[in-house]
């Protein structure tokens, strides 16, 4: 028997306001009792909170689909402020050309060659950071600062302007979110941010060498047009730094809060991985992603009409206890956390990953052969925005090791 949307659960809750996106933990509890399909009334989109139905959601991307946007905003009734991504908010056969492409040039295989001077690079900012004292706020110190000292590089990004990138990727992460006051505050600078940056997805701007150039040439080998290579190269400037700057920061304060597991990957540097995969599984950088069901879906036994936005509360599911077990809330090395949807699930599963966890593992790994305990000097502070779980302060102590 399938029941119809108007027999749903509902919440009034405003997931996007500030207080619920400092902290979502209790609203996430709510959603899940709640059902597994809960209709948000302030917004009148579905909602998803439990693991199992958010993960059904991810994989099928037939019923679910990211083309008319994976914001709030519904490409097929609303004009998209950027032209859509040709990845992210693309579906089938237009998404394919796209993510093999850039599945290539930020695959396993081809960082190998980043690894090294990345590790490198992580060591030198940590003795630049120690040798400014053993307090600081590891958010600009370190988890802004190395994704931008490694990452534009890597893309072959010229160095002025980079200052740029990250209130491009706060600007296009709240945009995806409802048009609050969060992203109204950040809409004066969106025709210079949006300028710069298709400005440097043009082949004369990026270096002979990096992902940009990767990129083009696989344009010149026709694996995809001439006119999508800048789109990619746009996909890869948009995702390539706020998110790692927040899965630094969530890894970062996940450490500090359990100082034991610090002590665990300081004896075993190979868990640096596992750690930062616990890290995004327990705070979930981004925590949000909707889709938009294609046709009359049904879903955990609810039929859901075409056109309806589902939200996907990643960050519910990766603590859901009826997936996770009681022990979903806490950070824990001991805990196989694959399978966890922070990186998404299926067909737009996140192509940066390993770009994110190289860099988490350089920085991670640097630190651990450096410092004996890492403890919160003062209270973090979070920086609200709609889709990211972000740090604004993460001030930290450390004592040598
Ligand atoms: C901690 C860091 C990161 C997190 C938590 C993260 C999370 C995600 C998630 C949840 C998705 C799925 C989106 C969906 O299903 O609609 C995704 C997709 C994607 N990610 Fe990431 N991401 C991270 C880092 C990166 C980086 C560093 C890059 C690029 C260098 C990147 C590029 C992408 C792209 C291009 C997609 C779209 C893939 C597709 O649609 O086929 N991400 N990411
Ligand atoms: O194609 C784009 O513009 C775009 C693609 C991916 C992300 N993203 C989100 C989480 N990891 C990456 C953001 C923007």
């Amino acid at each position: 028997m399938t029941a119809a949307l108007d027999h749903l659960p509902t919440t009034d809750v405003d997931p996007f306001a500030p207080e619920v996106l400092t902290d979502p933990l209790a609203f996430h509890e709510e959603l899940r009792a709640a059902g597994p399909l809960v209709r948000l009334t302030r917004y009148d989109v579905l909602a998803l909170g439990r693991y199992t139905d958010v993960r059904a959601a991810l994989v099928d991307w037939q019923s679910f689909r990211s083309g008319a946007g994976v914001g709030m905003l519904n490409f097929h009734t609303e004009t998209p402020w950027r032209p859509p991504s040709l990845l992210l908010e693309a579906d089938p056969p237009h998404h394919d050309a796209p993510r093999r492409v850039l599945g290539k040039v930020l695959g396993p295989r081809a960082l190998r060659v980043l690894r090294e001077r990345w590790a490198a690079d992580a060591e030198t900012l940590v003795d630049e950071v120690l040798a400014g004292g053993y307090e600081f706020d590891a958010v600009p110190a370190l988890t802004e600062a190395f994704p931008l000292r490694v990452f534009p590089d890597a893309v072959g990004l010229p160095e002025q302007g980079r200052e740029n990138l990250l209130p491009y990727g706060d600007l296009l992460f709240n945009a995806f979110g409802p048009r609050n006051a969060l992203l109204e505050e950040k809409l004066p600078r969106l025709g210079e941010l949006s300028a710069w940056v298709n400005a440097q997805c043009a082949r004369e701007a990026l270096a002979g060498e990096g992902f940009g150039a990767d990129i083009w040439a696989a344009a010149d080998r026709g694996d995809i047009t001439a006119e999508q290579a800048p789109l990619v190269v746009r996909s890869l400037l948009s995702a390539g730094v706020d998110t790692t700057v927040t899965g630094l920061a969530a890894v970062l304060h996940a450490v500090a809060r359990y100082p034991e597991q610090w002590a665990r990957l300081r004896a075993d540097p190979g868990l640096a991985r596992v750690a930062f995969d616990e890290a995004v599984r327990w705070e979930s950088p981004v925590q949000t992603f909707f889709r938009t069901t294609a046709t009359d879906t049904e879903l955990a036994g609810v039929r859901i009409p075409a056109g309806r936005k589902v939200l996907m509360f990643l960050g519910s599911a990766n603590r859901d206890p009826r997936h996770w077990g009681p022990g979903a809330g806490t950070f824990d090395l001991d805990r196989d956390p694959s399978g966890h949807v922070g990186f998404g699930m299926g067909l737009h599963q996140c192509v940066g990953q390993h770009v994110a966890r190289l860099e988490a593992e350089a920085v991670l790994t640097a630190l651990a052969a450096r410092v004996a305990t890492i403890t919160p000097a003062g209270p973090p502070r979070r920086r609200p925005n709609n889709t990211m779980r972000a740090w604004a302060s993460m001030p930290l102590r450390v004592t040598p090791a």
